[in-house]
């Protein structure tokens, strides 16, 4: 699929347009294979389609959450974090290759193995320059407690703040899954000069799908830039069953991973979203020149009144905070 978010013409900037894709995809084997193999296989599934991302001319490309593995967190077995890499490992070297070929940025979410701080896992984002090198990496803000996404398991909340990335194309940034929902960690991106944010994601249609269409579009239009939104498709079962902590049946998957991957604009528009079932790569070229217009239009950032937002949050963070509550002083009055 492929669209196109237009901007007016300027008299004094060219036009900024930037070809963006976006690649849902389901695991390549079963859950039970050995590991290696189940990456591999995964590998020679993306090739095609990255490939395909390529050769239409594709700028900066995205994959999914921790793409090169199945979304094991829920079943807070260790043994899956042997498919952790460091961040030079063999899904960025596959990746690198791709890049310099195709001349294209790609952003790749990975569970990270930090050699140089006792192994520790991260979820980290990696972003690959079009010349193959790496510009840097992000680490997982929010890590959800909430249904079988017992991710706080493996790793812990990121340290590496809002990162935003000057590419060959424009400034990039990721917000990892369920950063979604936590409108401050948009914010933050958007004020680091952001002009195009990804979320790479993997969500489950009975907890998420409702928010989905809401979020990202919020997002963008908020803060001024283009969200790419990428969920996994597919339902993933594992070896071993595993309670949710509610009183229902044990189960061995996490549900169904829904895809429906798409791009906000900040105008609100937005494009289709990619098959609930099927694999797929989505493509739009945008006018990052669209940003600057509607920041000059909206005056967003010149009303936003961050100081009130700083004072309150400085107040808040205290132990000793009361919320600011004005009661109705004949709430507790009876009667006469
Ligand atoms: N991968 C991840 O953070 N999922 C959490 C669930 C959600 O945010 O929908």
């Amino acid at each position: 699929m492929a669209f196109c978010f237009h901007a007016d013409k300027e008299s004094v900037r060219e036009p900024r347009i930037v070809r963006v894709g976006l690649i849902q995809n389901s695991i390549a084997l079963p859950t039970t294979a050995p590991f290696s193999n189940q990456k591999k296989a995964i590998f020679e599934k993306v090739k095609p389609i990255i490939e395909a991302a390529g050769a239409s001319g594709v700028n900066i490309l995205c994959l999914q959450e921790a793409w090169m593995m199945p979304f094991a967190f829920c079943t807070r077995e260790k043994g899956w974090c042997e498919f952790a890499e460091p961040v030079d490992g063999e899904s960025t070297q596959f990746l690198q290759d791709l890049a310099s070929r195709y001349n294209m940025v790609i952003v790749s979410s990975i569970l990270e193995r930090d050699v140089n701080h006792g192994e520790t896992l991260w979820n980290t984002a990696l972003v690959i320059g079009n010349n193959g090198n790496i510009i840097g990496k992000h680490r997982k803000n929010h890590i959800p407690r909430v249904g079988d996404f017992n991710e706080s398991t493996y790793y812990m909340e990121g340290n590496t703040g809002h990162p935003v990335f000057e590419t060959a194309y424009g400034k990039i940034a990721i917000n990892i899954c369920y950063g979604r929902h936590h409108p401050l960690n948009w914010l933050a991106f958007g004020l680091n000069g952001a002009e195009i944010v990804f979320n790479p994601s993997a969500t489950v249609g009975e907890l998420s799908e409702p928010m989905w269409p809401i979020e990202a579009r919020n997002a963008a239009i908020a803060n001024i830039y283009f969200v790419g939104s990428i969920n996994r498709v597919g339902t993933e079962i594992f070896p071993n069953p595993f309670t949710s902590g509610n009183g229902r049946p044990q189960h061995t998957d996490f549900g169904h991973f829904y895809g429906s991957s798409h791009f906000s604009a900040p105008d609100a528009s937005c494009t289709p979203s990619l098959s609930r079932f099927r694999d797929g790569l989505l493509i739009s070229d945008m006018d990052l020149n669209l940003c600057r217009q509607l920041k000059d239009k909206w005056g967003f950032r010149m009303t936003a009144r961050y100081e009130l937002y700083a004072e309150m949050l400085a107040r808040y963070l205290k132990p000793e905070f009361e919320p600011q509550v004005i009661s109705d002083p004949l709430l507790n009055k009876k009667a006469s």
